[in-house]
């Protein structure tokens, strides 16, 4: 078809120099011209190939049309509506007059509404007694002599304001067009050569690249659509957690350093140095560079003091020190070990180091300098963390040696367990689970620690979603807090509740090279 048309506008303007305007082109296939909008696009489409190759060039026409409405159709195929209540009437002399009720029901309520004013006020139809009849013996319902010319001529002979009344009464809408006026280019010719769109190693042997005629680069085609990218379904849940932490007050801590030392990821929270966790079995260790630099230095004495000795109402491990083991460099295997960081920094005005306190400041969300903060410097704060961790464990269906943990930490005077239990049941209320239940378990660093967890409605059965506890003065006393000053803390992992709320059965599909990427860039935004 497309070739057709090009020969066709070539042969036309061999034969009469210029073709003035295409709507009169009678395209092949029919036996006269049409100037609907659909022949010309195409023709649009068949002068832009030939002017691409120089045949013609062509100038472009506007032109506004009228067409009907779905109500300007149906008024031109069964007349307008007073044309319809006239109809719908008896002449006076055949008696038996119409009552408004009985036309609603003919002609239906609208019409019977709309018609009734116009064909009054044309005097074809008047009152007698309760009822209605015909006045005049015939009409001529102009509504619809207009909109069929329109239909067939996309405009009026009545001129503008004709028009204009019909489009108020929305019974025509405008349609703007195009047509064109063809003349011949620099290089016209009635035949269409075959144009190369590639050079060949033929061509260069045979010396056709010479001659040959090339295919013009369209810089002005549109490109294939690019994939957009996709947000992976563990930063859709991190952004609603994280949201739920920031309604509830919180600010973020920083998490940037996925390598810690072992005094920050486990001296620091009292982790004994002989704990099974951190053995290599399970802790991820760097061996180039392999040790970190000295942690404060007063700060390092108190805690090996209370490992080694005690203190604090503590007894301590009474066991054998290593700084070789403090200084270790791994891999951090819970961002507890930026909480500690910060918690630390938290309390550096307790211990009259202000400065210090200030980076503390701008993570806490607290403004710069002690407003705010107690007599002894302290200043309660809620942070909170989503990041990744590290460990060295069997991975198999639901384990990786990454995963991300969530942890929120509050600090305050006078905190108690119920502070804590509170607030976890306000916080998993907002994710939507809100059926808990705390279990008493161990940690290094928590006394008492619990294990949080939630009825699963699909599986029906308890699973553990959390951890938490309140950390034990070893490791808050060290940093300097006062003593009635409490923190707890809790812990949830990210890929279980990304997991369950996308029905993903293998972190596998989640995370790695085994990742389905349709899944990530279809997964739906979550809601919690
Ligand atoms: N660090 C704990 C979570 C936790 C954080 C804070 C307090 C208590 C527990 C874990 O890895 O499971």
């Amino acid at each position: 078809m497309a070739e057709t048309i090009q020969q066709l506008i070539l042969d036309t303007l061999d034969k009469d120099g210029t073709l003035k305007d295409t709507r009169t082109l009678v395209l092949p296939g029919s036996s006269e011209p049409s100037a609907t909008q659909e022949y010309q696009t195409t023709i649009l489409g068949a002068l832009n190939s030939l002017a691409s190759r120089d045949m013609i060039t062509y100038t472009t026409q506007e032109t506004v049309s009228h067409v009907l409405t779905l109500e300007g159709a149906q008024i031109s195929l069964e007349g307008s509506h007073e044309a319809r209540v006239w109809a719908a009437l008896p002449a006076k002399r055949d008696g038996a007059p119409v009552t408004p009720k009985e036309l609603e029901r003919k002609v239906g309520f609208e019409t019977a509404k709309i018609g009734q004013g116009r064909a009054f006020k044309n005097k074809w139809i008047g009152k007698e007694g309760d009822g209605l009849v015909k006045l005049a013996s015939s009409i001529q319902d102009a509504t619809q002599l207009e909109l069929r010319e329109v239909d067939s001529t996309g405009t009026l002979k009545a001129g503008e304001k004709a028009l204009a009344e019909l489009r108020k009464r929305k019974l025509i809408a405008q349609k703007r067009g195009q047509w064109f006026t063809v003349k011949k280019g620099p290089s016209f010719s009635t035949s269409i050569a075959k144009l190369e769109t590639d050079l060949t190693i033929d061509m260069l042997t045979s010396g056709s690249w010479k001659t040959a005629q090339y295919k013009k680069y369209n810089f002005e085609a549109e490109g294939m659509p690019p994939n957009g990218g996709a947000f992976h379904p563990l930063l859709k849940v991190r952004e609603e957690i994280r949201n739920i932490f920031l309604e509830m007050g919180f600010a973020e801590m920083p998490t940037s350093s996925f390598v810690e030392s072992g005094f920050w990821c486990f001296d620091a929270l009292f982790v004994p140095q002989q704990h099974p966790a951190r053995e290599v079995q399970d802790t991820f260790y760097l061996s180039d560079p392999s040790t970190s630099l000295p942690p404060p230095a007063d700060y390092y004495a108190r805690i090996a003091e209370v490992h080694e000795h005690g203190g604090y109402g503590s007894t301590g491990y009474r066991a054998p020190w290593s700084e070789a083991e403090s200084r270790k460099l791994l891999l951090r295997t819970h961002t507890t070990a930026s909480s500690a960081a910060m918690l630390w920094k938290l309390a550096a005005r307790c211990r009259g180091e202000g400065a210090s306190a200030e980076e503390a400041d701008a993570h806490s969300g607290a403004t710069k300098g002690t407003a705010g903060a107690d007599d002894d410097g302290f200043r309660p704060a809620k942070l909170f963390s989503i990041d990744r961790v590290f460990r060295n464990e069997t991975m198999d269906a639901t384990h990786l040696a990454e995963f991300h943990q969530v942890e929120g930490v509050v600090a305050d005077r006078g905190l108690t367990l119920a502070d804590l239990i509170g607030f976890m049941r306000v916080f998993f209320k907002k994710m939507g689970i809100e059926n808990l239940r705390f279990k008493p378990a161990y940690n290094p660093y928590t006394e008492p620690s619990l294990e949080i967890f939630a009825f699963h409605p699909q599986l029906r059965k308890w699973v553990e979603v959390g951890n938490s506890g309140m950390f034990r003065p070893e490791m808050l006393e060290p940093m300097g807090f006062p003593k009635d000053v409490h923190v707890h803390g809790w812990g949830i992992g990210l890929e279980r509740p990304t997991m369950i709320r996308y029905g993903i059965s293998n972190i596998r599909t989640l995370v790695g090279h085994k990742v389905s990427l349709e899944g990530v860039e279809k997964s739906p935004a979550v809601r919690f």
